[in-house]
């Protein structure tokens, strides 16, 4: 079924604030949001909002054109094409259109080829990020903005839990990481689609929001409406909030494994040397994590390296009992001999 412009109807009473004359609250939440993120940025910066048309992103767009003067900011847009649908280019242009007439410049679409690496979902994933940093390299921008929000935060640690994933995976997505920003990490969903029903926005409705074979389709529809339910409303704000604690611990944990790594792994010519003396006398949450960065430094990708193999590498520092080798994925081999943990990347060729 091709995408559409979102039906959802627009409620009287959704906009009697903006017929008074006074900013209805739900713009004002959007703004204040995007003013709290990018208000430390040095005047001039560009900043391209990432844009798919959707409530989420037009919201945003409409809030950062309406904020980037005062933030003394350029304010433009990317729109990626997936090519996965019959109608895409014709939503991105409505997308492109719609951010024009808010102002925003330079606007532009951009189209990708999606692979198959990583899953449909994955791929498109990647190939949209690849697009956004190419864009924010031609245009000189210094920030992409991204609309997921809180909704979208309290659904990551949900999947994430499920998964029995660690605190780095529940701390949910990043409000900065490098070029990326969130700033709507903290804003419900409802006040995007409010947002933009009080501006008079059109967003896009992507059918792959509606579609229950993605996982993250049935928590949103299926779950998390359960979980309100039975434990009542504010669940979605607390998963949110666990992401916002989490994170801080993953960092702290994050930053004393890469201290430890800087003394007990060492890479030579061929492999990855891991001193297991100095691993055994630390706490687990952090040799654990050294000894997944040592992976990594061998070959292994971060999205094939589970919980499982680190508790294998980790089985050579505190419960050896004469393992010959593990194999880790992407061709890796750990085996121990000496007081090292040797980590050999697949010799290829
Ligand atoms: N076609 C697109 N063009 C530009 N930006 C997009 C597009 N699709 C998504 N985005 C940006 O990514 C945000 C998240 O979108 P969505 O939730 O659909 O992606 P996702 O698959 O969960 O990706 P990820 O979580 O890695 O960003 C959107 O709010 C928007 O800012």
């Amino acid at each position: 079924m091709p995408g559409s412009p979102d039906s959802t109807a627009e409620s009287a009473e959704q906009l009697v604030d903006s017929r008074r004359g006074k900013l209805h609250p739900a713009v004002a939440r959007v703004r204040e949001a995007v003013r709290a993120a990018l208000r430390e940025l040095p005047a001039d910066t560009t900043v391209l909002v990432a844009c798919s048309g959707g409530a989420d992103s037009l919201a945003l767009a409409a809030a950062i054109a309406f904020e980037a003067p005062k933030l003394r900011l350029r304010a433009g847009a990317v729109i990626v094409d997936h090519g996965l649908q019959a109608d895409s280019a014709h939503a991105a242009a409505i997308a492109a259109d719609q951010c024009r007439s808010l102002g925003l410049d330079p606007v532009e679409v951009r189209a990708v080829e999606v692979g198959s690496e990583g899953g449909p979902e994955g791929a498109a994933r990647a190939a949209r990020y690849d697009a956004l940093r190419a864009a924010a390299d031609q245009f000189g921008a210094d920030v992409v903005l991204l609309a997921h929000t809180r909704d979208d935060q309290a659904e990551t640690v949900l999947l994430g839990l499920a998964r029995g994933s660690g605190a780095r995976s529940l701390a949910g997505m990043a409000p900065v990481a490098g070029l990326l920003r969130r700033p709507l990490l903290e804003v419900p969903r409802a006040s995007t689609a409010a947002a933009c029903i009080a501006s008079g926005l059109r967003p896009w409705h992507d059918p792959h929001n509606d579609d229950p074979q993605y996982r993250r389709v049935r928590v949103r529809h299926e779950v998390l409406p359960v979980l309100e339910e039975a434990l009542g409303p504010g669940v979605t704000e607390a998963l949110a909030r666990t992401a916002g604690l989490l994170r801080a611990d993953a960092d702290a944990l994050d930053a004393l494994a890469a201290d430890l790594a800087e003394t007990a792994v060492r890479r030579t010519d061929d492999e990855v040397l891991c001193d297991i003396g100095m691993l055994e006398a630390e706490p687990e949450a952090i040799r654990t994590r050294a000894l997944r960065q040592a992976a990594l430094e061998a070959g292994c990708h971060a999205t094939d390296l589970t919980a499982g193999h680190v508790a294998a590498i980790d089985a050579f520092v505190t419960g050896w009992r004469g393992q010959r080798w593990i194999d880790l994925p992407q061709g890796v081999r750990a085996m121990r001999r000496g007081g090292f943990i040797h980590l050999k990347p697949r010799v290829t060729g």
